[in-house]
């Protein structure tokens, strides 16, 4: 997608928008800065006028002169340093409020919106984009600084004589249209530098994530490296080039200008009738005045990046705009408690349609009741909508018709946050956190004996809640997965495949001693499986087929589990 093809000034008027939201809530701070700038600046241009003014006094100069100019000089220095340290505060006030506010809209995203994003474009928009829009920010008031300079020495130079002031306009007036030219152009070329940093990423965590593969598959790995990874980075520089040589071509037609006007100026001194002190002050001002000429142009290229960036940013923020309420900083409402049963009420969801049109997968109706204190097994082939269905009981996935009931009351949406918590979840990509059961909440104090039982004490222990290592083995991490879900201490704990990576003698302890185990505590346990020596263990088991319950049926233990199953 082409980020360049929306309308600009709607655009450059909403990120003004969103910079000065973004300043807000530090406005006193940026206020205060920028109104100190522009004094130093309004100080630098009146100091340039002393300064001329001095050096055509015809007797030299006396005390309060001199008093004037270190007062004018004073000013001039302070707000400037003033306006640069109030900036940097704001600026990183500015940042972090930026990265936490886009962090807190991913947790607060309803799952099947992350689940659309692809990761890399997720994370290169949260490093480049996030930065581009402060870095913007962060300059605003030595903008407002450089701005307040210019129109000072303006202001100047209108007093010294109109004819040199308009004559200056006409130059910035063609300097504008020139950069404006090329500033369409540079556009583009970030907008593509964009979409080639999200390549780039996606090619990093191939080379990251795909290590192992690359390593044996020498015609992917050159790919890889030669074609996909390497054109997108020279795509990056190839682009930036062209942007910033149309930026100096600009530059330099810029300062050109500057300097034919002062040739002209010099040119047309006896036609115009100038004084010499008009001269010589327009002359000085001139010089000063491009600096921070150069400074308001050359935010251009930043101001460029700035606006593909914040496009991003608002269409990451618009994806990720949950509604939902998910406490973050405060601890939200009661945890529910579970007392009988959950009951999924004729509920459906359907994926969306993909992108070749084709409709998306449905899961539903279904109505299904999962009962503390049992073992349910949800057993199907692939594809056929059990993790689907899970991530429906788990209310991941707002049901598109149909209730969830708890205990015979309907979860209305504002609780659907407290009602997750009645779980506890090992997905087949689970993440494994290493600080062991509820935060805050201390560990139970059989931790330490399940990591026997799970045979994986010799490997890891806890040093305060936390695992003193995780590098383990595939089945290994999984069992500290397990542990984890189990010392949540929630009523219902949900398993996705979790038997599938563990051998046949620590799969058969799952079954037979785990899984009863945790019944006997009470708790619900909702297990995806293929193993079907095993569904015996299940109170029920329910057939997936096509996205609906096609049986629910009880099967007999076998002989050789019924002693250890506890049925
Ligand atoms: N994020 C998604 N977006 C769109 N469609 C999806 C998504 N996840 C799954 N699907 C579709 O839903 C169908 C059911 O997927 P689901 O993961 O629920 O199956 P499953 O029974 O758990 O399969 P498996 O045994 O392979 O884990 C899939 O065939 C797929 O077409």
């Amino acid at each position: 997608m082409n980020d360049s093809k929306q309308d600009p000034n709607q655009d450059r008027f909403a990120l003004l928008c969103a910079a000065l939201g973004l300043l807000r809530p530090f406005w006193p701070t940026a206020l205060a800065a920028t109104l100190l700038g522009v004094a130093g600046g309004l100080a630098t241009a009146a100091l340039l006028a002393q300064v001329n003014r001095g050096l055509q006094e015809p007797g030299g100069v006396g005390a309060g002169f001199f008093l004037a100019f270190a007062g004018l000089c004073g000013l001039s220095v302070l707000g400037k340093a003033a306006a640069g340290v109030g900036n940097s505060l704001t600026g990183q006030k500015v940042i972090a409020a930026l990265r936490k506010d886009i962090a807190a809209r991913i947790l607060r995203a309803p799952v099947a919106a992350i689940e659309r994003q692809r990761i890399h474009r997720l994370v290169a928009s949260l490093v480049n984009d996030v930065e581009a829009v402060s870095v913007f920010t962060f300059n605003v008031s030595g903008y407002a600084v450089a701005l307040a300079v210019t129109l000072g020495c303006f202001g100047y130079l209108l007093a010294l004589s109109p004819a040199l002031l308009l004559l200056v306009l006409l130059a910035v007036a063609t300097g504008v249209l020139v950069t404006h030219h090329a500033r369409r152009a540079w556009m583009e070329d970030y907008a593509d530098v964009r979409d080639a940093q999200d390549d780039l990423q996606k090619q990093y965590r191939a080379i990251t994530e795909g290590a192992k593969e690359l390593r044996v598959d020498r015609p992917r790995r050159r790919r890889v490296f030669g074609v996909l990874l390497g054109g997108a980075v020279d795509r990056i520089a190839r682009r930036k080039s062209h942007a910033m040589r149309l930026f100096w071509t600009a530059d330099a037609v810029g300062s050109g200008l500057f300097f034919l006007v002062i040739g002209v100026a010099l040119l047309l001194r006896e036609r115009l009738a100038l004084e010499p002190a008009a001269v010589s002050g327009f002359a000085i001002v001139l010089l000063y005045v491009k600096g921070p000429i150069d400074q308001l142009v050359g935010a251009l290229p930043a101001l460029g990046q700035a606006q593909v960036a914040f496009r991003r940013v608002a269409r990451l923020a618009a994806d990720f705009d949950g509604r939902e309420p998910v406490a973050l900083e405060e601890p939200g409402g009661p945890t529910p408690e579970l007392r009988h049963a959950i009951a999924l009420d004729g509920v459906r969801y359907a994926y969306p349609a993909g992108e070749d049109g084709r409709p998306g997968f449905t899961v539903g109706p279904i109505d299904l009741e999962i009962r503390r204190g049992e073992i349910l097994f949800i057993v199907g082939d692939n594809g056929s909508g059990k993790t689907t269905l899970i991530k429906l009981l788990l209310g991941l996935y707002a049901p598109q018709a149909g209730a969830i009931r708890l205990d015979g009351r309907p979860v209305a949406e504002a609780a659907r946050d407290d009602y997750r918590q009645l779980f506890a979840t090992v997905f087949t990509d689970y993440y494994l956190f290493d600080e062991v059961g509820t935060p805050g909440a201390g560990l139970p104090s059989e931790a330490e004996r399940y990591l026997e039982r799970l045979d994986i004490a010799h490997k890891v222990s806890l040093r305060d809640g936390v695992f003193s290592t995780t590098d383990l083995s595939t089945g290994q991490r999984k069992r500290l997965a397990l542990l984890n879900a189990w010392a949540a201490g929630r009523p219902v704990i949900v398993f996705d495949e979790w038997a599938a990576d563990q051998d046949p003698g620590f799969r058969h302890l799952f079954y037979t001693e785990l899984l009863p185990d945790l019944r006997r505590q009470g708790r619900a346990l909702v297990v995806i499986s293929h193993d079907d020596r095993y569904f015996g263990v299940a109170d029920r088991v329910v057939h997936m087929a096509d996205g609906r319950i096609a049986l629910v049926s009880a099967p007999a233990v076998p002989e050789d589990i019924a002693g250890n199953a506890g049925r």
